[in-house]
């Protein structure tokens, strides 16, 4: 045995076609398969009622769809086994699948439509007649079957069927003993002890398959190849040995659709099983660090020893059934063949031990040796030295008794010729039997010769077939490269579009998550934001509503106040012109110099806001100087005389200041008075309104900061909002301005020409009158106080 290097167990898958039954049943394919990638997609029917992933894809080294040929999985896929036996490797090729998924089909097929079997035949001898002529083969095969774990010869010529025991040999490895071994020298022969065989095999009528196959059949083929051209050390020529198996399991089915009872229950238990036990050792097999595998616990397991994990080149092909009612059986078949892929054998080149070949050359040697000295007219009785031994040595004693014959009695010579005659003629049937015996050599070995096929034979018209076999070989391998290059291509691109789609996904998929995170936290954010709005525009009503009732108590305020104004217009402008009068009287009636030393003793009294004449003691000294002290202060007795004074009459000494006034410049004071207190008061009202107005826009205002910044946006007057920039449209502060109060005085001023008082210190908010010296006058309110007293 020479080492090898590690090769892992080919797996092919093979799908067979809906059978009639199912087309019409209408079933569906739940196995889709892309020859390009050699990928197998399995998908759960709907109604099924297993678990797990809805649907499976698997690779394999190839894959066979429903309508693949014969011819395709033997050239594409057993091939090179064979071509690995002829060159000394073993191998092997099972088919493995449920019942009726094509498992025979595949190995043995018909004689119209060869399977796997029959075709091995045809390609090993073609290859031996084109070998070299240094090259002899012998070709052998055995068949047997694995029955109810009990070995049976199928060319066995007994009756009975025995259980034959497996034995190990420390060279050659695992054999069955006593098995049958058939030497065949053509295919057609070949052919005759695989139909034999095949009718011996343990058939049953199942549900799944009219013909299902109960038990593992395992067809050898042996070739032993003696290279004359190169001997070893011995100076014997170098001798290998191929085997091939050949394995059609029984079918692995689910008992419950066997619907098998009683023996056939018993009979499905076992055959599956062998089939576990080829299971686990798989798994074992595909194992890191497998430990023991349990190869002795199947017979099936032990004969394929070498086979799987062994030294051989194996190929499983996986059958499967393509309807969905076969779904779990098909998905078990695959899960199956993906772990086979896995396992990894040595496959050896093995020398032949003790080879048949090399003893059938030396059978034939002998044989020819004989004949030779036959021939020569040598006595040779084959395989009988013993008669020959005893031949001699009798005719050497009768010899010796005919010449003591002829010496002492020429009678008892005549006698003794006799006798010789005798034994001449017992002679002559030896001879006739030799002769016998030498025709029978010869057929044997014409028929040894046979057996022993030459390299070489029928050289020159093989060569011409040989030559066209080869390039058409090539051709298909050159074609099969090509496709197997396209093939990988393709699995690469579709490898790299998968690589990109999924890293598309990827990307897709962080992006919908940021998306959704953001879109959440969005969302988040538009509910606060959804909920300020309403509060915001409750806020917003129920501003809009006290805006509506402070708008339109405003209105009413001013409307009231519009008229007041109004009559307070009309009434002041009465006054005025009374006013007016009254001046112009009193410039007629009071001197001018009266008038000025009035002026000059005038002060602002700030506690009771009235006007008072000072007495001679608050007069500065210089201010004394020259003035003659009148009083003003009227007396009862005028007011009852109520008679006109003349301006000089009214102004007097200090000692004797008489009263000078008229009955009608008092009432035109008094009337003065009372205007001026009204006006006082709707101008405090109006103060008052203008306060209320600007405390009801600050509250609405307030109201809105309350809630957002864009409350100061909105206005009470324009009562909108201005679309997010939310400025003013009216200034805040709402007080409005009033008449210049220095245009409002002036209206009710006496004129330029009026006596001027003392500017009294005010704190009024209203125009303050100013010092004496001022061109204004103090409120009409003052003076008329001031000038009535
Ligand atoms: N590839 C195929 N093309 C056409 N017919 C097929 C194919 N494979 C199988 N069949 C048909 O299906 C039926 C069952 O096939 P076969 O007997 O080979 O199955 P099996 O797996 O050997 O079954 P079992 O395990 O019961 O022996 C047969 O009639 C066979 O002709």
């Amino acid at each position: 045995m020479s080492e090898g290097k590690e090769d892992n167990v080919q797996v092919v898958v093979r799908c067979r076609p809906l059978s009639q039954k199912e087309v019409d049943a209408k079933y569906k394919m739940c196995v889709h398969m892309n020859r390009a990638t050699g990928s197998i997609r399995i998908v759960r029917p709907k109604d099924s009622q297993s678990s797990g992933e809805p649907e499976h894809t698997y690779t394999f080294d190839h894959i066979y769809p429903p309508d693949a040929t014969q011819s395709s999985i033997y050239d594409e896929t057993c091939r090179r086994i064979i071509n690995s036996v002829m060159d000394g490797f073993n191998g092997t090729i099972f088919a493995y699948g449920q019942t009726g998924t094509g498992k025979t089909h595949t190995m043995t097929g018909y004689p119209d439509d060869p399977g796997v079997i029959p075709r091995s035949f045809q390609h090993i001898f073609s290859h031996i007649e084109q070998a070299d002529k240094t090259k002899q083969f012998l070709v052998s095969v055995s068949y047997l079957e694995i029955y109810r774990e009990k070995i049976q010869d199928l060319l066995s010529k007994k009756e009975n069927a025995v259980d034959l025991p497996i034995k190990e040999h420390p060279k050659s490895g695992v054999y069955v003993k006593d098995l049958t071994i058939v030497v065949c020298k053509d295919p057609k022969m070949m052919e005759a002890v695989m139909q034999k065989g095949s009718d011996n095999r343990v058939v049953a009528e199942t549900k799944m398959n009219k013909t299902s196959s109960r038990s593992h059949s395992i067809f050898q083929i042996s070739v032993e190849c003696a290279d004359l051209s190169q001997l070893d050390k011995d100076g014997n020529p170098i001798v290998r040995v191929g085997r091939l198996n050949m394995v059609d399991l029984a079918g692995s089915e689910r008992q419950s659709k066997t619907e098998a009872t009683g023996d056939r229950l018993m009979e499905a238990i076992e055959i599956n099983k062998s089939l576990l036990t080829l299971g686990t050792v798989i798994n074992m097999l595909t194992k890191k660090n497998p430990g023991h595998i349990p190869y002795r616990d199947s017979k099936l397991t032990r004969l394929l020893q070498d086979s799987l994990g062994g030294n051989a080149k194996t190929v499983m092909i996986a059958n499967l059934g393509p309807a969905e009612y076969n779904y779990d059986e098909t998905f078990s078949t695959l899960k199956y063949a993906n772990r086979a892929k896995q396992i990894k054998n040595k496959p050896v080149i093995n020398s032949a031990n003790d080879p048949l070949v090399l003893k059938m050359q030396e059978e034939i040697a002998e044989l020819k040796r004989m004949l030779e000295m036959q021939k020569r007219g040598e006595i040779v009785v084959q395989q009988d030295d013993e008669a020959i031994e005893r031949l001699k040595a009798e005719l050497k004693a009768k010899a010796k008794e005919e010449k003591s014959a002829l010496e002492s009695d020429k009678k008892r010579l005549e006698e003794e010729r006799k006798k010789i005659e005798e034994d001449l003629k017992k002679r002559q049937a030896e001879v006739d039997k030799e002769k016998e015996e030498r025709s029978r050599t010869e057929a044997k070995l014409r028929k040894m010769q046979a057996k022993v096929i030459k390299g070489g034979s029928k050289f020159q018209e093989l060569q011409e077939l040989r030559r066209k076999d080869k390039q058409e070989y090539e051709e298909q391998l050159a074609q099969q490269k090509l496709q197997a290059e396209e093939a990988e291509k393709e699995k690469e691109r579709l490898r790299k579009e998968r690589e990109e789609a999924k890293r598309l996904l990827d990307a897709k998929v962080v992006a919908e998550i940021d998306l959704k995170k953001q879109f959440s936290s969005a969302q988040d954010e538009l509910k606060t934001k959804k909920k300020q709005l309403e509060s915001l525009l409750n806020e917003y009503k129920k501003a809009k509503t006290m805006v509506a009732e402070a708008q339109s108590e405003i209105n009413e305020l001013q409307n009231e106040f519009e008229e007041q104004r109004e009559d307070m217009l009309a009434s002041m402008s009465e006054l005025e012109g009374q006013m007016n009068l009254f001046l112009l009287i009193a410039q007629l009636f009071i001197p001018e110099q009266e008038q000025q030393r009035v002026r000059r003793l005038a002060v602002w009294d700030e506690d009771v806001e009235e006007w008072r004449l000072r007495m001679p003691d608050e007069l500065d000294p210089d201010e004394q100087d020259g003035m003659d002290f009148v009083s003003i202060v009227p007396d009862d007795r005028m007011r009852q005389e109520n008679s006109l004074v003349t301006a000089t009459s009214i102004i007097q000494p200090q000692q004797d200041m008489p009263v000078r006034t008229t009955e009608t410049l008092g009432k035109a004071f008094e009337e003065r008075q009372r205007m001026q207190h009204m006006l006082g008061q709707v101008l405090d009202e109006e103060d008052d309104l203008h306060e209320s107005e600007d405390e009801l826009l600050y509250a609405t205002q307030s109201g809105h900061g309350m809630g957002m910044a864009g409350t100061r946006g909105y206005s009470g007057r324009s009562q909108g909002w201005d679309g997010g920039g939310m400025t003013q449209t009216r200034p805040m502060s709402g007080k409005r301005q009033r008449p210049d109060s220095a245009s409002r005085h002036k209206e009710k001023a006496i004129g330029s020409s009026a006596p001027q008082p003392v500017a009294p210190r005010s704190s009024h908010r209203r125009s303050k009158p100013k010092s004496s010296g001022d061109e204004e006058f103090p409120s009409s309110r003052g003076l008329v106080r001031a000038q009535y007293e």
